[in-house]
């Protein structure tokens, strides 16, 4: 039960809401037991004379006070325990979210969305299943059995409750191999979902490649393949839920053959009244409810154990960036970066990305990166941002170790313009002003100005107010960029790092926005990746990288005199100027 831990936790913190539940519940049980009696008695005093019109409606009215305690009651237990539930799974919810936005990149690299999103919804809808229609299940069978059977024994005979009862022997030896089996196949039913959720997923968002390449049969024969898949896994646990509840109907409808005979027997007998043996039938049939909801009980917990097993893998996943106990406190950077004998590899298995990388880059300067591709430029934001550790001493800023800088001031010191531009689906306005706290209209028309996208976004027709679609489907690659970089510019940080930022926009937007660039940035740094030479060759250093190592490093002029990489990608470049021109 370790897995129910997080529950346990959210389930003690509205105890008053379902004590107050269950309270109710115990009340409206206790009170419906009192219907079989008052009818029972109605029937031997009209049968034997005893009452007259009076006793009838005497009899009558304390049935319609029980009526009434009951209709309240459901509504009280319905709410405080549904309504716990609902609160619990919510909560959650919550937590969930928390916690996935604390992890590292490293687990979203082994996890898929789709699976993520399927712990969202159908993992918490069966934890709520257990936290509430369990809860009630549970105490009917539990609470409402033995009442029922007490009022059995106490009321009417004590041989007819016991042969009665031993149907109850049977449910309960089967609900144990009932549940183990549930459990196992629930589980399988919802790791097929997570797989569905997980193709749909990425078929939706695919849709214009898969489009582009004609692929459409062969994803809707994958998606219809994963489909069946959680079709079979979910037949499986109808299949047994649909044996069971048969199995408890037959169980039942024994038992209340056999409780008539002998019953029956008992009235010929004398042994009981006429009216006793149908409060006795009236109790049999309040049996019921209780052994489904028993069937149910198991169900819905034994559901709620695998989810919350699933769930708690979540939770237990610790993020791998933190701030240690060395960390400095440290507000605010200017931007001094220094790399000493950086090496990085993403995992112990795989290769070095990035080998013994040493230079600095002082405040106020702005260093390029070029290099073919695979060969480590984004890395070097990534490790910039703390997306992943790096060994102690290899990456410092303003002299402080990375380790040590408390990571919100480090991220909040850095504007990023990561390479696939990711725009949320809200206003361009809210875009462009997602990293600071305000969207003041003027301050967001002043950086989108600053890189170049203010005239485009002027001939929209909501201006502004522009909704971006999922992943900014409704503006093209360029604008998206472009936005991308205003966001980055509106944060107005002391360390900007452009992620191949300009590989969208044509030169002369290029030269316009690297010129306001170089007004806006002075006096801070700028990290540049990029792969063409018109984009880099201000800067004030060129890191040329070759396959993760610094094969070339120096200004625009120093490499040139070098006539290595860069020199012939100069030369390549200029060529293609000229045939462009001509
Ligand atoms: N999360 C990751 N896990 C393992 N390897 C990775 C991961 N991300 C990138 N790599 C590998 O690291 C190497 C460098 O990747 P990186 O993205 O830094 O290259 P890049 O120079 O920015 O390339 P491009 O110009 O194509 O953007 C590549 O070989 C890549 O396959």
């Amino acid at each position: 039960m370790k897995e129910a831990n997080k529950i346990v936790k959210h389930i003690k913190k509205y105890w008053l809401s379902y004590s107050l539940g269950v309270l109710t519940l115990f009340i409206v049980d206790f009170a419906s037991l009192y219907i079989p009696q008052f009818t029972g008695d109605i029937t031997d005093g009209l049968e034997m004379q005893t009452i007259g019109m009076d006793g009838l409606l005497n009899g009558i009215v304390k049935i319609l006070i029980v009526g009434i305690i009951l209709a309240v009651g459901r509504f009280a237990w319905r709410y405080f325990i549904f309504g716990s539930a609902r609160n619990i799974e919510c909560d959650l919810r919550n937590d969930m979210f928390a916690h996935l936005e604390t992890l590292s990149m490293g687990y979203y690299n082994k996890n898929k969305t789709g699976d993520l999103m399927a712990h969202f919804t159908n993992d918490l809808n069966a934890i709520r299943m257990a936290a509430g229609p369990a809860v009630i299940c549970t105490f009917d069978a539990v609470i409402m059995t033995v009442m029922v059977l007490c009022k059995m024994i106490l009321h009417v005979n004590l041989g007819l409750t016991l042969l009665a009862a031993i149907p109850l022997v049977f449910i309960a030896v089967g609900g144990v191999f009932y549940g183990k089996s549930i459990e196992k196949r629930f589980d399988e039913k919802q790791k097929a979902f997570s797989d569905l959720s997980d193709m749909a997923q990425e078929s939706i968002s695919g849709v214009r490649v898969i489009k582009a390449f004609v692929q459409e049969r062969k994803e809707i024969a994958a998606f219809a393949r994963a489909n069946k898949e959680n079709k079979d896994k979910n037949m499986g646990v109808v299949r047994i839920q649909a044996t069971v509840i048969p199995l408890l109907d037959i169980v039942i409808g024994i038992s209340s053959l056999i409780t008539l005979l002998y019953g029956g027997y008992l009235v010929i007998q004398g042994e009981i009244t006429l009216g006793r043996f149908i409060a006795f039938n009236q109790y049999v049939g309040m049996l019921v409810w209780p052994m489904l909801a028993a069937g149910d009980s198991i169900t819905f917990i034994s559901q709620g154990i695998a989810s919350a097993r699933r769930i708690q893998k979540i939770f237990v996943e610790k993020p791998e960036i933190f701030d240690g106990e060395d960390v400095l406190p440290v507000e605010s950077l200017e931007g001094d970066i220094s790399f000493c004998g950086l090496t990085f590899a993403f995992t112990e298995v795989t290769s070095e990305v990035l080998k013994d990388i040493t230079l600095d880059i002082e405040k106020g300067t702005t260093l390029a990166v070029l290099g073919r591709t695979g060969s480590g430029k984004s890395t070097i934001a990534n490790l910039l941002l703390r997306l992943y550790n790096t060994e102690p001493g290899m990456i410092a800023i303003d002299g402080h170790d990375i380790n040590r800088i408390p990571l919100k001031t480090l991220r909040e010191n850095i504007a990023y313009v990561p390479q696939d531009n990711f725009l949320f689906s809200d206003t361009i306005r809210n875009n462009i002003a997602f990293g600071t706290t305000g969207n003041e209209m003027i301050k967001v028309q002043e950086a989108a100005k600053a890189a170049c996208i203010h005239d485009n976004i002027i001939e929209f027709p909501l201006q502004y107010e522009t909704l971006v679609g999922e992943r900014g489907v409704t503006i093209s690659g360029g604008q998206k960029q472009r936005s991308s970089i205003a966001r980055a510019l509106l944060k107005d940080a002391p360390i900007l790092i452009l992620d191949d930022a300009l590989s969208a926009v044509d030169t002369n937007t290029e030269e316009e926005i690297l010129s306001n660039l170089k007004r806006d940035r002075a006096g801070k740094t700028t990290i540049m990746i990029a792969h063409r030479i018109s984009t880099v060759q201000n800067a004030d250093r060129i890191l040329i990288l070759d396959n993760g190592e610094m094969a070339e490093y120096g200004s625009h002029e120093e490499l040139l005199k070098q006539d290595g990489i860069y020199a012939r990608m100069y030369e390549k470049q200029q060529l293609e100027k000229q045939l462009e021109a001509v």
